[in-house]
């Protein structure tokens, strides 16, 4: 089976480049990346490719390449289903906010939505394609709308877990470690819409890099692979506290540690704490899965992930406070970073937000420069928390335009997110702005010790 009209409903981090390698690799595939939100769905057909809604290194380019060649982005979203063999699921799947499960599970209901949109829609047979991440399992609810309230279509749902990170998107796309097929591996017509989907990824993946298993094994194996890579981050994190009070310097740890081959060399950066919208939500969700099958002991190991990163955020704010003389009430405390990690415009659960509401009940006045995040983004991820009236946010915060107005008679600076061109800043103009003693804080590991300290900075690096 040749797939010829492919349908993606969420056009997010994920969907938005997703699609656009499937359609620069498969041009003979039309695929149309849909969504609810009308301003995204703008932004992603702006004329300039630059200003579309995702920042990625490389991705404007193959937008360029291939948006209306053989890829399109509509808010028509019954008329992009109807005409497609496949239709992936790529929305977002947040921890609940309300109910049962509250902060724990994963909210299902824009699945749910899609799912009860494509069977009201299709009058043809479709292939089902999972690309959000899902609790285990979850194909048999899709299935079980899919089947009960459709026109008598047939459905085949697939597993195919995305395993990109920010930042790196495009190039994770082009060269993936692996992609994961998990679909009814006992019938024909589920092999069948395996195999037309292996196919898709084919054209530019080699085959030994597609691994197909069965549902659930695929569903699970999302979770799993962030629940690892996020408690490798918090196993480094921890060490850094030890490494602190031991006089023994975490990246020195890291590297040893990381040289013998068992462990690798890998995702052992200590940080201020990992962000992102999915480690933390991923491992709630898996948390909480566990819990409902009675399984205490193994909740209790991967919440230890979470306790560590929530711990290794705010001790970094605590030692901000402890080392300005107990108190940043009125000081000025400026934040080189907003964005999660470096080389994307997302900032959804970045460490940053939480070290700045941290110093905001402890009365600081910030000052934020991002390369990529823009001012409306940053107060709305600090009005999220409901910490403080909204105008409080605004009154206390201010967006600066470069790292040299932010640091601008500040008494510290804190860096929170890796972006390389805080490494070559002119750092004897930044010392000379500031009040003195001049306070550094480096949440990355970022900047050279020896050098900031021979310009006259007090400088803090996490885990040393
Ligand atoms: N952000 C990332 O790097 C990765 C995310 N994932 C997973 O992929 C999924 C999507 O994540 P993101 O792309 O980051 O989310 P996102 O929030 O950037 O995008 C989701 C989009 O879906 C749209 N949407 C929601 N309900 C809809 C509906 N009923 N009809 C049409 N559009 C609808 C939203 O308007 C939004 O634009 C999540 O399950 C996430 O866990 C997986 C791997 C990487
Ligand atoms: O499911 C997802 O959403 C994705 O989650 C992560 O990707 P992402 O969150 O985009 O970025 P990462 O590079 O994993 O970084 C996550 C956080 O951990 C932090 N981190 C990462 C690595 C490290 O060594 N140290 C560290 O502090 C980063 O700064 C960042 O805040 C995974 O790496 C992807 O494989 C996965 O597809």
């Amino acid at each position: 089976m040749k797939i010829k009209n492919i349908c993606c409903i969420g056009a997010g981090y994920v969907g938005g480049p997703t699609m656009a390698v499937i359609a620069q690799k498969c041009p003979e595939i039309n695929v149309t990346v849909v969504d609810i939100n009308e301003k995204r769905i703008e932004a992603w057909n702006d004329k300039d490719v630059e200003n579309i809604p995702v920042y990625e290194p490389g991705l404007s380019k193959v937008i360029a390449e291939t948006r209306d060649r053989n890829l399109f982005f509509s808010t028509d979203i019954d008329s992009a289903i109807d005409k497609a063999d496949m239709v992936f699921i790529s929305v977002n799947t947040p921890t609940k906010t309300y109910g049962i499960g509250k902060g724990m599970a994963a909210d299902l209901k824009y699945i749910e939505l899609c799912a009860r949109q494509i069977a009201r829609v299709s009058k043809s047979d479709k292939i089902v394609v999972e690309k959000s991440t899902l609790p285990v399992r979850t194909a048999e609810a899709l299935k079980n709308i899919l089947d009960n309230t459709g026109n008598g279509v047939n459905y085949q749902i697939l597993s195919n877990p995305e395993f990109l990170a920010e930042g790196t998107a495009v190039e994770d796309l082009l060269n993936p470690d692996r992609v994961l097929i998990g679909g009814d591996v006992e019938s024909p017509q589920g092999k069948e819409a395996m195999q037309a989907l292996v196919d898709v990824y084919a054209h530019w993946v080699d085959k030994s890099r597609i691994l197909t298993t069965s549902v659930w094994s695929s569903e699970l194996s999302k979770l799993t692979a962030n629940a690892f890579l996020a408690q490798r981050v918090s196993s480094i994190n921890a060490m850094s506290e030890l490494c602190e009070k031991t006089g023994a310097d975490v990246n020195e740890v890291a590297k040893a540690v990381g040289m013998d081959s068992r462990i690798g060399p890998k995702f052992l950066k200590a940080s201020v704490g990992f962000g992102g919208s999915c480690f933390q939500k991923d491992i709630l969700n898996l948390v909480y899965i566990a819990k409902s099958f009675g399984l205490n002991e193994v909740a209790d190991y991967w919440e230890q992930v979470i306790i560590i990163n929530d711990h290794q955020k705010r001790r970094f704010a605590a030692n901000v406070v402890k080392t300005l003389f107990n108190t940043v009430s009125g000081k000025k405390i400026a934040f080189l970073g907003w964005a999660f990690k470096k080389d994307t415009n997302d900032t959804r659960e970045s460490a940053a937000i939480y070290v700045a509401d941290y110093l905001l009940n402890e009365q600081a006045e910030i000052v934020i420069y991002d390369p990529k995040v823009k001012a409306e983004q940053i107060y709305a991820d600090l009005d999220y928390l409901n910490s403080r009236p909204c105008e409080e946010n605004r009154r206390c915060v201010t967006v600066a335009n470069n790292s040299y107005t932010a640091g601008k008679d500040a008494h510290a600076i804190l860096v929170l997110t890796e972006w390389d061109e805080f490494k070559t800043l002119n750092w004897e103009k930044i010392y000379n702005d500031m009040l003195k003693p001049a306070f550094l804080f480096d949440g990355r590991r970022l900047l050279e010790r020896k050098i900031k300290e021979k310009i006259g900075f007090e400088f803090y690096a996490i885990g040393s």
